[in-house]
């Protein structure tokens, strides 16, 4: 089934889009009571369907022709039963498949944030913000709705498609010979037509994703746009991505309607030809006028799943786009993985560091740390000092695992960073960088951020040796005020704090403050790291700073110069010294 499914897709890359299938088909799995309950409702609402035209038969034929009125009352009656059956049923139908569709869908879309989450910033670094978000959500969606809507539009088209050539039949065996000319037409005009909707729907979906992109890269730099005097030139930008959009739209929507116009065309044309021929035999009087129009109707609801059915050939070429997109993300490998038996800590903890012969290049660059070896002592205070861009914070993504060395290793108390558990390695190293990362909520819900369960006394504690008093004192709610999406109404200083706080709340063994208090004045930021020192004396502290007077008062200093660290003092190390 799977085989053939990808067969008949005509995908490029067979293998990807099978693989995607089987991951959706995971999803859909669990569900499967749910869908049995579903698809039997859809049965009976299918029957009850079918079931009007052949009354409106009998109410002609057997009551109003036949002069019959107590007929005419009991057919009028088992219509309004039915009716309300029908009815009621749909809305119970509704329900439980709103609900059904959702589930599978947040799962879907859960599942794949996930493996996101696993990737390195290499990755995230190469993609557009807002392609992922067009993958994460309309390509989900799409997918969702394929896996749960086109199968129940199938289940019910067959049903009905099966019960209204059943009943043709019945009603006449002569003029159901019609259907048999109607279908291989309609099949053979949507097979020459699905290719192009599958094109045009991929560059609409791209084109839809360059809006997106566009969106997220401009909006939190609107502040900059404004200064720079360049509204005009963004809103140019954004109505070119605009008339792309609705261009490539109108292309699949011309596309679209002529899939479905011609088969229509054909259902009208075969419904008119029924009429002529079984008109004429009713004015012979060879055929009654009740199965004429039941015929008539059948004859709609006949061609109707068949057009839905084949219309269901070009949701699976969309479908598949979509598929194909997700899987894309999903099939990226994550370069640092957590190890499958990971080491236990060494406790009690010191804090030592070890780097061995570390070489680090990013792809296609020239080497950022070339063969460092260096030993960070435990319970030192180092100060790593370089130029902008000679590669500090790439040694510091290192020590968290963010990249791995192509050549050497990193020690953390003699044990090899890579055979820690991923999360026990950044639990124990806490670093503040340039960059500080403020979500929507109260100050104290971002000061717990990496320690959710800390009391109020400890978040008040901290935020106070990290200099937030006077902070705190001029918010309106004090701890409890929200800060709004990335803390957009605080001081880069205070931000900074926050991000120190935040590290103090956690206790690492070994914390890095990477140009942490660059924004600060120096008053404030010898009182901050004089509280560092005062909180984490005994640990490991490695300060990054082009200010000299943050590097003044640490045990050891290292430069980072081409690739290699050299002390500008000298530092115990157990491997070789800075090279
Ligand atoms: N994701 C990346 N992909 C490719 N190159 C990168 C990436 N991140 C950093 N680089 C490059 O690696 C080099 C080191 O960058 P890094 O950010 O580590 O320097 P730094 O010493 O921390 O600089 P600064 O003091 O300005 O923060 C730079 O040349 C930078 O352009």
């Amino acid at each position: 089934m799977l085989k053939w499914l990808v067969r008949a897709i005509h995908a490029q890359d067979r293998s990807r889009l099978e693989q995607g299938f089987r991951w959706l088909y995971s999803f859909v799995k669990p569900q499967k009571k749910a869908i049995a309950g579903l698809l039997m409702l859809s049965l009976l609402a299918s029957a009850l369907v079918l079931l009007q035209p052949w009354l409106t038969k009998l109410l002609i034929d057997n009551g109003l022709l036949a002069g019959d009125y107590r007929t005419l009352i009991q057919v009028a009656i088992a219509m309004v039963v039915v009716g309300v059956l029908g009815t009621a049923l749909a809305g119970v139908n509704r329900y439980l498949h709103t609900r059904l569709s959702g589930q599978i869908l947040f799962a879907l879309r859960t599942d794949v944030y996930a493996h996101l989450q696993r990737l390195s910033p290499s990755f995230f670094g190469q993609r557009r913000v807002g392609d992922l978000l067009s993958r994460l959500d309309g390509d989900v969606a799409a997918i969702q709705r394929f896996a749960v809507d086109s199968l129940f539009s199938a289940v019910s088209s067959i049903i009905g498609l099966v019960g209204a050539l059943v009943l043709l039949v019945t009603l006449s065996p002569t003029l159901s010979l019609l259907v048999l000319v109607l279908i291989p037409l309609e099949v053979l005009w949507l097979r020459w037509m699905r290719r192009k909707v599958e094109h045009h729907a991929r560059k609409m979906r791209e084109r839809s994703a360059d809006i997106s992109s566009f969106l997220v890269e401009t909006l939190p730099a609107i502040k900059f746009i404004q200064s720079t005097g360049q509204e005009g030139r963004e809103r140019d930008r954004l109505d070119g991505l605009n008339s792309n959009y609705l261009g490539q739209l109108l292309t699949l929507q011309v596309t679209e309607f002529f899939t479905h116009a011609i088969p229509g065309t054909l259902t009208s044309l075969t419904r008119a030809a029924a009429f002529l021929i079984g008109g004429w035999w009713v004015i012979q009087g060879q055929w009654q006028l009740g199965s004429l129009i039941a015929f008539s109707t059948y004859l709609g609801m006949a061609t109707g799943p068949v057009n839905s059915l084949l219309g269901l050939y070009v949701a699976i070429q969309r479908m598949s786009v979509s598929l194909n997109r997700v899987s894309e993300l999903r099939l990226t490998d994550a370069e640092i993985e957590s190890p499958v038996e990971p080491c236990a800590l060494p406790q009690p903890l010191k804090g030592s560091l070890v780097l061995e012969q570390v070489s680090f290049a990013y792809e296609d660059r020239t080497p950022v740390l070339n063969c460092v070896s260096v030993t960070f002592p435990a319970g030192g205070k180092v100060a790593l000092a370089g130029a902008s861009g000679a590669g500090k914070s790439t040694l510091i993504d290192l020590l968290q695992r963010h990249y791995d060395p192509q050549q050497g290793c990193i020690r953390l108390e003699g044990v090899d960073i890579r055979t820690l558990a991923l999360s026990d390695l950044r639990r124990t190293i806490a670093v503040v960088s340039q960059e500080i990362t403020l979500f929507r909520g109260s100050l104290a819900d971002n000061l717990r951020y990496a320690r959710p369960d800390a009391s109020d006394g400890e978040v008040l504690k901290a935020a106070y040796d990290a200099q937030l008093e006077a902070l705190i004192e001029q918010l309106p709610q004090g701890l409890g005020t929200l800060l709004g999406e990335r803390g957009q109404q605080l001081s880069g200083g205070q931000k900074q704090r926050i991000a120190i706080a935040r590290a103090l709340l956690q206790q690492p063994a070994i914390l890095v403050l990477d140009e942490a208090t660059s924004a600060v004045d120096e008053k404030t930021e010898q009182q901050v790291i004089a509280a560092v020192d005062r909180l984490f004396a005994g640990r490991t502290r490695i300060l990054i700073s082009h200010r000299p007077s943050t590097l003044a008062g640490c045990d050891h200093r290292l430069l980072l110069q081409n690739g290699h660290l050299s002390a500008i003092e000298l530092i115990p190390t157990e491997v070789s010294h800075a090279s």
